[in-house]
């Protein structure tokens, strides 16, 4: 066992967390394939209609929970649902050792982190270990001073204003001397944080779990942080014409929910899940990322694909945070997995599909001025029309 559950019997929670692409699901990956003797509970929250983060995460006993259906960080109903999820774990006879939420890409952890310190049985039985901020060394300035975001809440911030360690990742992409200047920044922006380096998250996992990040007394919790939070929220959502940067918010009313928060700001966000959009978009986290899922139930011809892909982020990758995809690939029985984040992109056969299964290719696209029809448009230009049909035509 890496640590022991708490004194008074408490199951120790970690936040894992990071802006899009940062390295969360490769992170939780190496936590899930350890040999640390622990059993892991999951619950992950995805930003995008169409579930392609459980397919990443790698198989094992652990077990793994998706909540897709908003935002955890602005949406009170998943946070509820995060509340049924860990019910309904504690109501089980053999208990987990440890619980990862793993916020999406675009949350802010704070609300998250708030709900262990409710007054309620499920709070009193869990223990917030700590908050796990993966950065992307390559894109995470790009994020930080996002011009796009003047004046509003900036999530990238919020995840590592929130945080007990922040791992760079991805040192591979970068000089060491932007590493350092990167880990400065870091510190800028969050010194009670311990900062580590990995390259596809490898780091030693006793640096991020059981960590302890709230058993000191400095890191209180405002009990009513979350009261006046879900209070506004709830208006808000009635309102649907709210915006924080406008003269009905009062941001010095929310209480700080950590100890190292230099600000803690209406938790907001972009939600794609039907029914959460219009409670999700009256907050000012940046309303113009939105997210595009399609399905096809063709399989892709692969030297098409590979062109349109090159073009779309030749174009188009400032503006595209994320695209992640589970794709079926003419004359090869093996899914492939596609991942992007901006300009970064890796497409490659994974596991073989299912016997028997539908092979459907799944891709969710995270970013700015998507338009879906060009992106369907696109991907219908890139499958593969058996040729008898193109001789029946
Ligand atoms: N070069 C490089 N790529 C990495 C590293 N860590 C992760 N990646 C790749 O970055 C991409 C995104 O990684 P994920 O682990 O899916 O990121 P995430 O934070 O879970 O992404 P979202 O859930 O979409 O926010 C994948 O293609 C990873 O293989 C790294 O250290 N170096």
């Amino acid at each position: 066992m890496m640590h022991e559950t708490g004194a008074a019997g408490t199951i120790p929670v970690t936040i894992l967390t990071g802006f899009l692409g940062a390295g969360k699901t490769t992170l939780l990956n190496h936590i899930l394939t350890a040999q640390h003797g622990m059993r892991i509970a999951v619950i992950e929250n995805e930003f995008g209609a169409v579930d392609v983060d459980s397919d990443l995460v790698l198989a094992s006993s652990e077990e793994i929970f998706q909540m897709t259906n908003g935002c955890i960080c602005c949406v009170v109903d998943v946070r509820k649902d995060l509340v049924r999820i860990l019910q309904a774990l504690l109501a089980r006879p053999e208990q987990f050792d440890h619980i990862i939420v793993e916020t999406s890409g675009l949350a802010d952890p704070t609300p998250v982190a708030a709900t262990f310190f409710m007054d309620n049985d499920v709070a009193r039985r869990l223990r917030l270990d700590g908050v796990v901020t993966l950065v992307d060394a390559l894109h995470i300035e790009g994020h930080l001073d996002d011009p796009a975001l003047a004046g509003m809440d900036n999530q990238a911030v919020d995840q590592i204003v929130a945080a007990d360690r922040v791992i760079i990742n991805k040192t591979d992409l970068v000089e060491p001397a932007k590493a350092r200047a990167l880990e400065e920044r870091m510190r800028a922006i969050n010194q009670g944080a311990r900062i580590l380096y990995s390259c596809h998250a490898q780091v030693d996992l006793g640096q991020v779990l059981g960590i302890g990040g709230f058993d000191s007394g400095a890191a209180l919790v405002d009990p009513h942080f979350l009261d006046e939070h879900e209070a506004h929220v709830r208006d808000d959502s009635h309102a649907h014409a709210h915006e924080c940067g406008g003269d009905e918010c009062d941001h010095a009313s929310h209480a700080h929910a950590h100890a190292h928060a230099s600000h803690a700001d209406i938790p907001g966000g972009v939600c794609e899940a039907p029914g959460n959009r219009a409670e999700a978009h009256g907050h000012s986290h940046d309303p113009s990322v939105e997210s595009v899922s399609l399905t096809f139930a063709a399989p892709f011809d692969r030297r098409l694909l590979d062109a349109w892909l090159a073009q779309l982020l030749q174009a188009q990758g400032d503006d595209l945070f994320r695209l992640k995809g589970i794709l079926a690939i003419a004359g090869d029985g093996r899914r492939h997995v596609l991942q992007a984040v901006h300009r970064v992109l890796d497409l490659r056969p994974a596991d073989t599909w299912p016997a028997g299964g539908s092979r459907v290719s799944k891709l969710v696209f995270i970013g700015r001025n998507l338009d879906r029809d060009t992106l369907k448009s696109g991907l219908d230009w890139c499958l593969a029309v058996p040729a008898t049909a193109v001789l029946e035509a």
